[in-house]
């Protein structure tokens, strides 16, 4: 799904309205009846329930007048109030008209707000896509009033006071909803932690906006949905052999971290690879070879650390990093390959202990090979570039990273986004906070190596339908183990279910 910046969106409901011969105000219908059907799915009508709606004078206040409309033929009670405005935007003034005169509908005055009980149900149709400043005066008395109300808030399109997709000043006023209802496509504000508090849960209703408009427009941001990947994983061909999916290098392990050689070398066999070989050092042959029988051991001369490249020219990708520790000779490990990859055509998967390295060796990044894929969390990539002031500004160092490097950036989070080196960032849907947890990061490198040495599958794929799976694997293990009690194996386990369920 693409991502709208606020004037594409304007730009949409535009072109939907132009194509399809219909009227502003009849958009805004489907928008409030889909709202209207999602709230009355969640309200039932059996308890009484208190409903305030908190229209602004824009489009965003025409949604909730139109909801007010809704609910109350529908037979809830339903009080609105209006933010005085020097002007009204057309469709609001439309709905104000439809408006049935029982409803009581009533201005907001300073210092004299109406009390809402916090078994309240209130409708925050103040400000969406149109806000152009941060909230003052009365808008901001109303807003700060509703979060101290401990009301249950549903926002339309947005909690009022957010930007569609630029931060506002930290101490400006911003609804608090527990639940955002946006239209057809999600915005980037959903995404962010720093927003978590302000969006709640959030849903897309589909309103019909014009396909063609949204298939022709350049986008910065994607949203990864099962949709989205369709067509780009591949069946297994009937007469494929253990060839066509790659012989992957996994260099990974050190004393007492040889576990993440074991789980990534796992994840990198559940993801489907041909062959994979395992650099560690001799502390870790054992294990490995009882571990994951199905990988060959490939022992480096140190006992603790690993201080030799092998040849390169079997494999067609290597992963780097998981348990790896950061010993000078195991940096002189990763310098090298990082040389040679180029040369062997080799494609890179580098994490953990090898991006602590590049960070303190930042001139190592000159030397990333083209398409090398790196999957930093956000203390790891910040010692690859700078601090960053928030979120936004932490997706414009990635997309930069991404470019000046050439390389593909897997920024974990709760909404993973993976920089490109064309530029759009890619958002992945999948994934639950249990993942959060010891030997998860090394998980998806395995699965990314897997990935990457499949030589059907171009870089970008790859990383987006590993990241996709890795958290489609977890949500399927956590429907077993609960989040607080799954690790990482158990996301292993489900690497299988997940990827197949991507095949077409
Ligand atoms: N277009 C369509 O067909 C559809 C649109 N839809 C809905 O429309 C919403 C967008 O509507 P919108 O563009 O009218 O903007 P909206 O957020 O209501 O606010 C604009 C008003 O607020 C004012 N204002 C701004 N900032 C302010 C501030 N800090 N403090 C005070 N005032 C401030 C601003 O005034 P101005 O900036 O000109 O001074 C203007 O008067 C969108 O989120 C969705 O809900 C859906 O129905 C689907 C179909
Ligand atoms: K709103």
């Amino acid at each position: 799904m693409k991502i709208l910046s606020a004037d594409q969106t304007r730009a949409a409901d535009q072109a939907t309205i132009k194509a399809e011969g219909i009227r502003s105000d009849e958009l805004m219908e489907r928008a409030a009846s889909a709202f209207s059907d999602w709230l009355m799915d969640r309200l039932s009508l059996l308890t009484p329930h208190e409903v305030h709606i908190f229209c602004g004078p824009g489009n965003n206040g025409g949604d909730g007048l139109a909801v007010a409309r809704h609910l109350h033929l529908a037979g809830y009670a339903v009080q609105v109030w209006l933010l005085p405005a020097d002007k009204y935007s057309p469709d609001f003034t439309v709905n104000r008209q439809r408006l049935p005169t029982e409803v009581l509908c009533t201005h907001l005055k300073p210092k004299k707000l109406p009390s809402v009980s916090p078994k309240a149900t209130v409708v925050d149709a103040l400000f969406g896509t149109g806000l152009s400043r941060p909230l003052a005066g009365l808008a901001a008395e109303v807003v700060e009033h509703l979060n101290d109300s401990k009301a249950t808030i549903y926002a339309i399109d947005l909690p009022s006071g957010l930007f569609t997709d630029a931060p506002q000043p930290s101490e400006s006023a911003v609804v608090q909803a527990q639940y955002t209802v946006g239209f057809e496509l999600p915005k980037l504000a959903y995404l962010l932690p720093q927003n978590a508090r302000f969006v709640g849960e959030w849903e897309v209703l589909p309103i019909g906006l014009n396909t063609e408009f949204i298939h022709n427009t350049d986008v910065d941001n994607h949203f990864v949905n099962t949709a989205f990947l369709t067509g780009r994983y591949p069946k297994r061909p009937k007469f494929a052999h253990k060839g066509t999916f790659g012989h992957a290098l996994l260099l990974a392990g050190s004393y007492g971290k040889v576990g993440a050689a074991v789980l990534a070398a796992r994840a990198c066999l559940h993801g489907g690879v041909g062959l994979l070989t395992v650099r560690t050092p001799a502390v870790g042959y054992t294990i490995l070879q009882t571990a994951v029988p199905e990988a060959m051991a490939l022992t480096d001369p140190a006992t603790d650390f690993v201080t030799e490249l092998p040849d390169l020219k079997p494999y067609a990708a290597a992963g780097i990093g998981p348990g790896l520790g950061q010993e000078e000779s195991t940096a002189n490990v990763l310098c090298q390959l990082l040389r040679k990859a180029a040369e062997a055509s080799l494609a890179l998967v580098i994490d953990a202990d090898a991006l602590n390295i590049l960070g303190t060796h930042r001139e190592l990044l000159d030397d990333l090979p083209p398409n090398a894929l790196l999957t930093p969390h956000p203390k790891e990539f910040e010692r690859l570039t700078e601090p960053a002031h928030d979120d936004y500004h932490r997706l414009e160092l990635l997309r930069d990273f991404c470019a000046r490097h050439r390389c593909y950036c897997v920024l974990k989070g709760a909404y993973t986004a993976l920089g490109t080196p064309e530029g759009p960032l890619y958002f992945n849907s999948t994934g639950n906070p249990g993942m959060g947890t010891g030997g998860s990061g090394d998980v998806l490198t395995g699965l990314l190596l897997a990935l990457r040495a499949d030589q059907r599958l171009s870089p970008l794929d790859a990383a987006l339908l590993g990241i996709f799976a890795h958290g489609r694997a977890g949500d399927l293990a956590a429907q077993q183990t609960g989040e607080a009690g799954l690790i990482a194996g158990d996301i292993v386990r489900f690497i299988g279910p997940a990827l197949a369920e991507l095949v077409s």
